[in-house]
């Protein structure tokens, strides 16, 4: 019989139950063992919605309380010296890992995080030392979390980052320059005991997750897979039998590796991203070892089509027979909201087409007997394909004035009128800014009363108008700071905003969105991305208002801020029934009208941003990457070119790897770029100069995601190094990113700080 399986399952709950009691023991309102009995609570949970749904394989250990990759850290005792050291309960020493911690006269800054795969999901990046050693936990929470779930009567299987995923993610610490990968050996006996204890547990199967097989890996990384997992292999009947999962792409490429997983019983494979690559995967499957096929997908809300996956897994069990396929979820489910079940507010023509993480559950279990039993599920077959087929012909997916738009726009409409140095000269005599400009990236901080006056709009409670005059307040007292700190390009603080792309998505057609629907992005951090269901147009301005008001009060050029067509597709969950270019392009036409009419209403400098610009790239070399680069990088000029040459187009992106991304960047054509920058080597900066880059940048001085606020002589150091690499009339100064997560006390320090130093070069540079 085929199974159904569920990869992982979200961790939040029903209403972000982990992020407030994570939050609340943060802030020393929750005890730790409340702390605690709310994380089994929600698993507990967790695994009952499965079994009640009739999910055969169930997860456990999927749920972290801050990230998965890092209760791996602890769990292999690879937790660096500078938090053992501090001697603090388990859960204290995890947490400062993930978060930082300052406290009790302990002063740790937080490990890397960084995007997992080309997801919104950010995961903390194992770090190791030249003279690593690997050890099991005491207590390990694999076997904790097993044992608990058998004691509830469910058994589950166990989900491990792989051996060799856990070390190629990772990353020499500072100060070492050990290759993660050469550490297999000293890691495995840890998996080997860990396996073993898993099965005296009473564990039959485990799932174990090697995702970077989806990438294009070096030799030295594809060779740690054969001693990898014979050793595992090799446990016989002393270890659980292995799954071995990846996902977010297809492994085709990595044939190569799979003789070293002979030994195994099973592989799971991504059949959303890549149904092509069932076949070629059969064809390499060993006499008796059975597929998982992913065909319910975990990274986006889409009720499951199930005629398309039915055909794909009869595909499999024709070569395998039902004995051998496992029905499942593409991914780990981590990355959709918990229940659909939440929404009171979605159309119900839309409603009935969305399947969060409680409604995938079912679908895997429907999918399984729809193969073993037709008959059986034939109501929820036919109730599935009447929804196709709504979609399909809904009037709310497709617009003819959109499509026609489209096919109207032509080459000329993506490039400025005139090259940068004809605008440079335009801009400078109409914005007339100093030698070092200083600006910042666009948020001011959220504040919990900002957050309380919205919620009470949402509901009702206040009116329009009262909401707005509250932002009105806000921009009011946005201003004066930025007057008192004597900054040089202002903005207006995002104050109306909940999140960048959620706002533009509930100001435009074509898209629909939710009241429930978070996603994890990182710890606590939530977001609620909007739902793209149909063509997007704009029907009405979405930020002149606020913009406006901001520049009508304000004695310096007001920085008008949106964000870009990429970014609003990346962070969005998309519609998969048209290519994404086409979406992106269309939300690219929506922004190009903004632009205009910012531009129109007096606003001179335009920050459009992409931060999900490098995520989006496919996470392989090839011709999927260059087209994306193509028609992202389009899709941003076109947004941004219809202005005239004096108005300033910055664009602003966070994250520091943009060595290999500098082409792109460079395409984009914006005057300004804001890029995080504060936490990497200014060496970094080295790609503008030997890509002689002309156009002006603002490389951030500081790092925002700390509430440390540095002192003027470290951003003097920091503007220092910049020149070893910029020109003077080039450089912008600038924090990391927007300072909505940070408080009003850290913000006006840390700025006053940065401009003090800014106006220090300037008088250099302008004497010499
Ligand atoms: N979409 C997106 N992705 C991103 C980023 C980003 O800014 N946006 N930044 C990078 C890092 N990721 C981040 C993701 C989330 C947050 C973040 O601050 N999220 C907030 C929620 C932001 C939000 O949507 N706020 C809403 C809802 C606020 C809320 O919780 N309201 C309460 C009621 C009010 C109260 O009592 O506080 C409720 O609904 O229950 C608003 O302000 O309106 C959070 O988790 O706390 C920050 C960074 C990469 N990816
Ligand atoms: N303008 C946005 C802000 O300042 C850019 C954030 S990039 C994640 O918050
Ligand atoms: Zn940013």
């Amino acid at each position: 019989m085929v199974q159904s399986s569920v990869l992982g399952f979200p961790r939040m709950g029903v209403l972000r139950d982990l992020k407030k009691a994570n939050e609340a023991y943060w802030g020393g309102k929750l005890s730790q063992s409340d702390l605690l009995a709310e994380g089994k609570r929600l698993r507990l949970a967790h695994w009952k919605i499965q079994k009640d749904a009739g999910v055969d394989i169930i997860p456990s250990n999927d749920f972290a309380h801050y990230d998965h990759v890092l209760d791996h850290i602890q769990l292999f005792n690879a937790a660096p010296e500078r938090y053992t050291s501090q001697k603090l309960d388990p859960i204290d020493e995890y947490f400062a890992m993930g978060r930082g911690h300052q406290k009790g006269g302990v002063d740790v800054p937080a490990l890397e995080m960084v995007k997992w795969f080309d997801s919104n999901y950010h995961y903390v990046k194992p770090t190791l030392q030249d003279n690593q050693t690997f050890s099991l936990a005491a207590d390990p929470k694999p076997v904790r979390e097993f044992l608990e779930a058998k004691a509830a009567g469910i058994t589950t299987r166990p989900v491990l980052v792989g051996p060799v995923s856990f070390l190629a993610l990772g990353k020499a610490d500072r100060g070492s320059t050990v290759n993660p990968i050469t550490l297999l050996s000293k890691l495995i006996p840890v998996y080997v005991e860990l396996l073993k204890a898993l099965k005296a547990a009473g564990a039959e199967s485990v799932q174990i997750d090697e995702p970077i097989l989806v990438f294009d890996l070096s030799a030295e990384v594809k060779a740690a897979f054969k001693p990898a997992y014979e050793a595992l292999s090799a446990l016989g009947s002393a270890a659980p039998s292995i799954v071995v999962a990846t996902y977010f792409g297809d492994i085709v490429h990595n044939f190569d590796v799979l003789p070293a997983f002979a030994g195994v019983k099973g592989l799971h494979v991504d059949l959303v991203r890549n149904p092509e690559q069932l076949e070629p995967v059969l064809k390499q499957l060993g006499p008796t070892q059975i597929l998982s096929a992913g065909v319910v997908d975990g990274r986006n809300i889409w009720k499951n089509n199930f005629q398309k996956s039915i055909e794909l897994i009869q595909t499999a069990v024709k070569a395998l027979g039902s004995d051998r396929v496992i029905v499942a979820t593409s991914s780990s489910l981590l990355h959709t909201p918990h229940t659909l079940a939440s929404e009171k507010k979605l159309p119900e023509e839309v409603h009935n087409w969305f399947a969060f993480a409680v409604e995938k559950t079912k679908e895997v279990v429907i999918l399984a007997k729809a193969i073993a039993d037709a008959e059986s599920v034939r109501a929820e077959l036919d109730a599935n394909a009447a929804t196709m087929k709504s979609r399909a012909e809904s009037t709310r997916t497709n617009d003819p004035k959109v499509k026609e738009r489209q096919a109207q726009v032509t080459p000329e409409q993506h490039d400025r009128k005139s090259h940068f140095d004809t605008r440079y000269a335009q801009q400078k005599e109409h914005l007339k800014l100093p030698l070092f400009p200083t600006t910042t990236i666009g948020s001011f901080p959220q504040t919990k009363e900002i957050r309380i006056q919205r919620n009470k709009f949402t509901k009702g409670e206040i009116s329009a108008e009262q909401y707005d005059d509250f932002i009105k307040k806000e921009i009011d007292l946005a201003i004066q700071i930025q007057d008192e700190l004597d900054l040089d390009v202002y903005v207006h603080g995002e104050p109306e905003r909940n999140d960048m792309v959620q706002y533009f998505g509930e100001r435009l057609e074509g898209y629909v969105f939710t009241t429930h629907a978070w996603v994890q992005s990182y710890g606590s951090r939530c977001v609620r991305p909007p739902i793209i269901v149909g063509d997007i147009s704009r029907p009405a301005p979405m930020t002149v208002k606020e913009s406006k008001y901001a520049a009508s009060v304000s004695k310096r050029p007001m920085k008008g801020m949106l964000t870009g067509p990429v970014t609003c597709l990346r962070w969005s969950f998309p519609r998969v029934d048209v290519h994404q270019s086409v979406q992106c392009q269309q939300l690219a036409l929506a922004l190009r009208d903004e632009v205009i009419d910012l531009e129109k209403n007096g606003i001179f400098v335009i920050q459009v941003d992409e931060p999900a610009l490098r995520e989006g790239l496919p996470l392989r070399k090839g011709a999927e990457r260059d087209a994306y680069l193509k028609w992202a990088v389009d899709s941003f000029k076109l947004a941004t070119a219809g202005v005239e040459d004096s108005t300033q187009i910055h664009s602003h992106f966070c994250y520091s790897e943009f060595q290999d991304f500098f082409h792109a960047i460079a395409a984009l054509d914006a005057d300004v770029l804001s890029i995080e920058n504060s936490k990497s080597d200014a060496k970094l900066l080295k790609v503008f100069v030997d890509e002689a880059y002309p156009r002006h940048i603002g490389p951030g001085v500081y790092d925002i995601h700390s509430p440390r606020v540095p002192a003027e002589e470290e951003f003097k150091q920091r503007i220092e190094e910049m020149l070893e690499f910029l020109r003077p009339e080039q450089l912008w100064i600038n924090p990391d990113c927007g300072l909505k997560t940070r408080n009003w006390d850290e913000v006006k320090g840390a700025l006053t700080h940065m401009v003090n130093a800014a106006k220090f070069f300037r008088a250099k540079y302008t004497k010499a």
